[in-house]
């Protein structure tokens, strides 16, 4: 039997081994025009297409001999355990707008599912009218179409959920109220599927906002983490603070960034495509700042003055300079092109990276600077907002 890669995750760039996705699935096909707004999507995704765009991303990373991981499939697995199973059900049902009356009906209705079924209310949700009289006043007031249950869309964005920092794996807290669910379940795979057995974790759901997309390895011992819509100050200070106490990182530089959709983490305006080498939007290139952290002896954390992002990056990683390709855009299209995830690219080794297809110009850029790009379509499952290093959570990948 060959080994199972370990996990751990020390930068942005090294090969990729392991990697876990979400196929999208029934939770796409809730969207509607009245709830898509609350529930992050731009649009409304044509779901079998969705899922096919996603198959080739997912057959990309495999041509590469990357081994993929379905979260939906490590949840079902993950619920053969009655222990988790009860913990599954006690989380999804805590929330207080269902009343006593519904909530114990929701339990028995979940207690008598199979893994699959459960996983599948938990991923896609239920709605008022998929179950029968419950003697609940909240069930009778509602409309037949209300979620009892809200589904979990943006499962798709693996990035946001869980981030590996070293070999102990981050269980982030999402600030928006349509995701805050999602880190349940990934905290339930990690305490409970047998392939993760003694693995370390850190952060937690019910901490501090956090968001994976907005944490970078820059390189060994080194992250950045955006801090502006999804992660806050809070989120970034408690991330610092442990991973300095497990000695995970020696520095983090926290990075503000607008409070803005279009630059929700850090992740949609910059990633790592080589050692040294990032892409990033050129719009905000130049006034990217940073704040470094520490850890001094006496167990203090000591805050540098904001700087530029690229200069406290190159003193981190102990670089002469942190390149930045230039994608050399005129802003219009620079700004099209970050809209629609241009900046937010998987590296699969250094120099290889995935990308989606449609920004033409950015990919001529990074072919220009001697990035292999493997373009993807994603029309549909860009509706959602997210490019390919947020469809995926690396969960092993090689040392530089
Ligand atoms: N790492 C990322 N950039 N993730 C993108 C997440 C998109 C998702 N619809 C949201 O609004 O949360």
């Amino acid at each position: 039997m060959t080994e199972l890669p370990a996990p751990g995750v020390r930068s942005e760039v090294g090969r990729l081994r392991t990697v876990m996705l979400h196929r999208p699935g029934n939770e796409l096909r809730r969207l509607t025009p009245r709830n898509n707004d609350a529930l992050l999507f731009d649009g409304l995704p044509w779901v079998d297409r969705a899922q096919a765009e996603h198959d080739a991303f997912a057959d990309a990373l495999r041509g590469r001999g990357v081994e993929v991981l379905y979260l939906s499939e490590l949840l079902t697995e993950t619920l053969h355990d009655p222990e988790a199973r009860q913990v599954a059900i006690d989380h999804t049902m805590t929330d207080l707008r269902l009343g006593d009356t519904l909530r114990r009906y929701l339990v028995d209705l979940a207690a008598d599912q199979g893994p699959d079924e459960l996983a599948e209310i938990m991923m896609a949700g239920l709605r008022n009218d998929e179950i029968s009289n419950t003697g609940s006043l909240v069930a009778a007031l509602h409309a037949p179409d209300d979620f009892l249950i809200d589904p979990l869309p943006n499962l798709l964005f693996t990035r946001d959920s869980s981030v590996w920092v070293g070999d102990h794996v981050t269980i982030t807290a999402l600030a928006m109220p349509a995701r805050r669910r999602e880190t349940q379940l990934t905290e339930l795979i990690y305490q409970f599927h047998p392939r993760f057995r003694g693995v370390d974790r850190i952060h937690g759901w019910d901490k501090e906002f956090l968001e994976g997309g907005d944490v970078l390895a820059l390189g060994e011992g080194v992250l950045a983490v955006g801090v502006g819509e999804r992660t806050r100050p809070a989120g970034a200070e408690r991330l610092a603070r442990t991973a300095f106490v497990e000695g995970l990182a020696h520095t983090v530089l926290a990075v503000p960034i607008d409070q803005d959709r279009a630059t929700m983490h850090l992740d949609t305006i910059c990633t790592m495509v080589d050692r040294d080498a990032m892409v990033m939007y050129p719009n905000v290139a130049h006034r990217l700042g940073a704040v470094t952290i520490k850890l001094d002896e006496d167990g203090d954390l000591v805050i540098e003055p904001m700087e530029p992002f690229l200069d406290a990056a190159a003193r981190a990683m102990g670089i002469d300079r942190l390149r930045l390709i230039d994608t050399g855009l005129d802003p219009v299209t620079a700004e099209r092109e970050q809209w629609d995830d241009g900046n937010n690219t998987l590296a699969i080794e250094p120099r290889v990276a995935i990308a989606y297809e449609r920004n033409v110009e950015t990919n001529e850029r990074l072919a220009a600077a001697g990035i292999e790009v493997i373009a993807i379509s994603g029309s549909e499952l860009g509706s959602g907002r997210g490019g390919p290093r947020c469809m995926s959570c690396p969960i092993s990948r090689d040392s530089l």
